[in-house]
């Protein structure tokens, strides 16, 4: 059985900016893999040449075995909530998923599914209220909703708890795992470390268009102690290697690469 996600030396340059220098991953299903990197890393890029909203420059990819050039297929597979939630705001959360099944030439039984979706997604009330008046948690449920529509096998989120109180963070991260818990490969791209820590099976670093470390999350820090504790790598932040985090391994592993191209600090 084919990998929920597989790339092999996928690269993406836009112009004189290279975007993704070789990524090689592979994502079985019903993983949920979190995808961290800082600024400009690829991130987004990543995702979507995985949803086949754009092309790769060199390389293959492939989603639930289908390659990406072959749009069609993959788009049958994949969900895609992108940073800014893709809502209209002059439209209900019912109308804009009925306007998202016709968009997507949706069948009857996927139809079915927007009732007990607004239900789930703690919509039900506010369903044929304008998205206008949504709180900004409210419009991320009601776009996540509309990602999983189609009732789709592997689903890419970028940020989905940015700008999000705690409280509809729960909420959005609750959904994540309920999710997953179907079954779902879930690409999980963040800043937010704790969001990975507490959802992904596996974690890749992204720095400069490269993976950087992968591994379980607890691995990651198990790595980051032992080599702390062999003196091969310093922050500030965790002078107690016993303590480490995930995130003195992100900050350890991207400072490392920074050297690679374009520096963060270059992205504005
Ligand atoms: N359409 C584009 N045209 C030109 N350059 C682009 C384009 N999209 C991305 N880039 C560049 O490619 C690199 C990777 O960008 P990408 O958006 O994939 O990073 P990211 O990891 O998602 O960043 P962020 O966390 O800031 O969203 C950056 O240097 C960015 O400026």
């Amino acid at each position: 059985m084919p990998a929920a996600i597989e790339t092999d030396s996928l690269t993406k340059s836009y112009g004189d900016t290279t975007a993704l220098a070789g990524l090689d991953v592979s994502i079985p299903r019903g993983e949920v893999y979190g995808f961290l990197g800082p600024n400009g890393a690829g991130k987004t890029t990543t995702m979507r040449i995985l949803t086949t909203l754009t092309t790769p420059s060199g390389g293959d990819a492939w989603v639930m075995g289908e390659h990406v050039t072959d749009r069609d297929a993959v788009v049958e597979h994949v969900g895609y909530l992108p940073e800014t939630p893709p809502v209209y705001d002059e439209l209900t959360a019912r109308e804009q998923l009925t306007y998202l099944a016709d968009l997507r030439d949706l069948d009857a039984a996927q139809r079915d599914r927007i009732d007990p979706l607004l239900e789930r997604f703690g919509l039900a009330d506010a369903a044929n209220d304008p998205i206008r008046t949504y709180s900004k948690g409210m419009r991320q449920k009601a776009a996540l909703a509309g990602t999983v529509l189609q009732d789709p096998d592997v689903i890419f989120l970028d940020e989905p708890t940015s700008g999000l109180d705690p409280r509809a963070a729960r909420t959005v991260r609750d959904l994540v795992a309920d999710l997953a818990d179907e079954g779902r490969t879930v690409f999980l791209s963040t800043h937010i470390l704790p969001v990975v820590e507490e959802l992904a099976d596996t974690v890749g670093m992204l720095a400069n268009g490269r993976l950087v470390a992968e591994g379980a999350p607890a691995d990651l820090k198990r790595r980051a102690e032992a080599s702390a504790e062999a003196g091969l790598t310093g922050s500030d932040s965790a002078s107690d290697p016993t303590e480490r985090t995930l995130e003195d391994v992100f900050l350890s592993v991207t400072e490392d690469h920074a050297w690679h191209g374009k520096s963060a600090e270059s992205e504005g």
